[in-house]
């Protein structure tokens, strides 16, 4: 590989911007929410697109792998889409793996734009996906492009790994992995993931950490039907409030988890990996820009922040079903109410002994309330946490491509977030995986204007290719 075959790359990238922002523009217009029962059909349609673009742009053995249905659903899981680029006998494997479901979008939860439409603002692309993952996915479908388009030979056999549940915990393709890490999978050398974001808006970085999440329901019922609170208020033991008084029982305003047990679970930090946050570049001013700009921070320093958010447990609440939640002053009392909560994992948590530990004790708590309506917890999907070692040649490759495009040294980060797959690749193919993200920390993943900058998207797309290219020529 020379240094003129990756400028040649990257110029061809450029041209190829109006091109590239025009794929991720299509795939956007699909609201493919994989949490969204109607709107499964769009997370397969969105499955279709890939496997057309992927078709047009001459992979092969293009596979729609068929998950199964949806356990306690009468919802069939959306397709894995499997795909190869190159199949030369002299050349490194490479997996690559992203999604193509999203979280949910409403236009009315904030959105200053349509979430399903790309909109360019100066730098920035908005909309739902944008970063998470629908551009990093299409990131490696135009690296291909721009080769083709340059007339550069590709440098390993591209093996891609799409799927559309991540959003809900990655239902079915663990098994999957296990299915064809002898057959599809045989022979991948590394595997490179590119589903998350830097720390903050400037430096690039690398991650070789991630939390996991074991995400729970508390289904609180009382009388058959919804009651009027003038009538029965008073007189009648309420979902809503039980459901309340337990929410209150899991966690502080401070962000303490109030369930015995679980922090004792945590791995002590040890003097070596304390030292390592040394040289993070990472201020306050990152989480508030990430925040919308609102000191909401609950540490003082950037290292306890990144220590709370990298290495420490944290529980919180996300919503509510069957509760009265428009506008105006409704007086119901609802009938069933299905709190979520999630707990985000990290060495040494042990995923079976956490559920036990929280499901007895919302049971426990629901008991001492000494209420006459009926409670249950249960565990709803878990992914495991995975940190590994970032002194090997994947990611000796990988920081030699971030240095390559952006000018710098990437920093090395864990991350908060989960990508339940991660550890079954490592762990199924033998083999290391890296994360190496496109977007940046405000991107607002997860959040209403969710975006990723032209720059970020446009040079991301040039260092998943310099990977590549770098990772073809490490020293293993
Ligand atoms: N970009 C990764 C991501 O957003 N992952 C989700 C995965 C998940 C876990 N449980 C439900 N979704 C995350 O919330 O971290
Ligand atoms: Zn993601
Ligand atoms: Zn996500």
């Amino acid at each position: 590989m020379s240094q003129q075959c990756l400028d040649t790359f990257f110029a061809k990238v450029d041209h190829l911007q109006p091109a590239f922002i025009d794929r991720l523009a299509k795939a956007v217009a699909i609201p493919s929410v994989s949490s969204e029962p109607e709107r499964r059909h769009e997370v397969v349609r969105m499955g279709e697109f890939l496997r057309s673009e992927l078709t047009a742009l001459g992979a092969t053995d293009i596979q729609m792998q068929d998950l199964g249905p949806q356990e306690d659903t009468d919802m069939h899981l959306p397709p894995v889409v499997l795909a190869r680029y190159g199949t030369d006998a002299n050349k490194l494997n490479i997996l690559v793996y992203g999604h193509y479901d999203v979280q949910p979008a409403d236009l009315e939860d904030g959105w200053d734009t349509d979430p399903f439409t790309l909109v360019q603002d100066g730098d920035k692309l908005l909309g739902r996906g944008s970063t998470d993952d629908k551009g990093p996915v299409l990131g490696w479908l135009n690296v291909i492009q721009a080769h083709q388009e340059a007339g550069i030979e590709f440098p390993v056999n591209l093996v891609m790994c799409f799927e559309g549940m991540e959003e809900y915990g990655s239902l079915g393709l663990e098994e999957m992995i296990e299915r064809e890490k002898d057959v599809y999978f045989k022979g991948v050398d590394a595997v490179c993931i590119s589903d998350n974001y830097w720390l903050g808006t400037e430096n690039p970085v690398i991650t070789y950490g991630l939390r996991g999440c074991n995400y729970y329901s508390i289904t609180v019922e009382g009388p058959g039907a919804d009651l009027h609170s003038g009538l029965f208020g008073g007189i009648v033991n309420e979902p809503m409030i039980d459901l309340s008084h337990l929410f209150s029982k899991l966690v502080t305003s401070q962000g303490k988890i109030l369930i015995p047990g679980v922090q004792e679970m945590v791995a002590p930090l040890t003097a070596e990996e304390d030292a390592r946050y040394d040289t993070i570049q990472y201020e306050l001013d990152d989480l508030h820009n990430a925040t919308g700009g609102q000191k909401i921070n609950l540490y003082d320093t950037p290292r306890e922040t990144l220590q709370h958010r990298w290495r420490e447990p944290s529980l919180s609440i996300h919503g509510l079903e069957g509760a009265f939640s428009h506008a105006g002053a409704k007086t119901v009392i609802p009938a069933k109410v299905v709190g979520k909560f999630s707990i985000r994992t990290v060495p040494n948590i042990d995923s079976a002994a956490l559920d036990k530990l929280v499901i007895d004790y919302v049971h426990d708590e629901f008991a001492k309330l000494g209420s006459k309506c009926r409670a249950h917890c249960t565990l709803m999907h878990d992914g495991a946490y995975w940190v590994s070692d970032p002194d090997n040649w994947n990611f000796t490759a990988a920081r030699r491509a971030t240095k390559a495009v952006w000018g710098v040294e990437p920093d090395l980060t864990r991350e908060g977030g989960s990508i339940p797959i991660t550890i079954a690749f490592e762990k199924a193919l033998n083999t290391s995986c890296l994360l190496l993200p496109m977007g940046r920390g405000d991107d607002g993943a997860h959040s209403i204007n969710e975006k990723i900058n032209l720059s970020n998207y446009i040079q991301g797309i040039k260092t998943l290719g310099a990977y590549l290219h770098y990772v073809s020529v490490a020293d293993r």
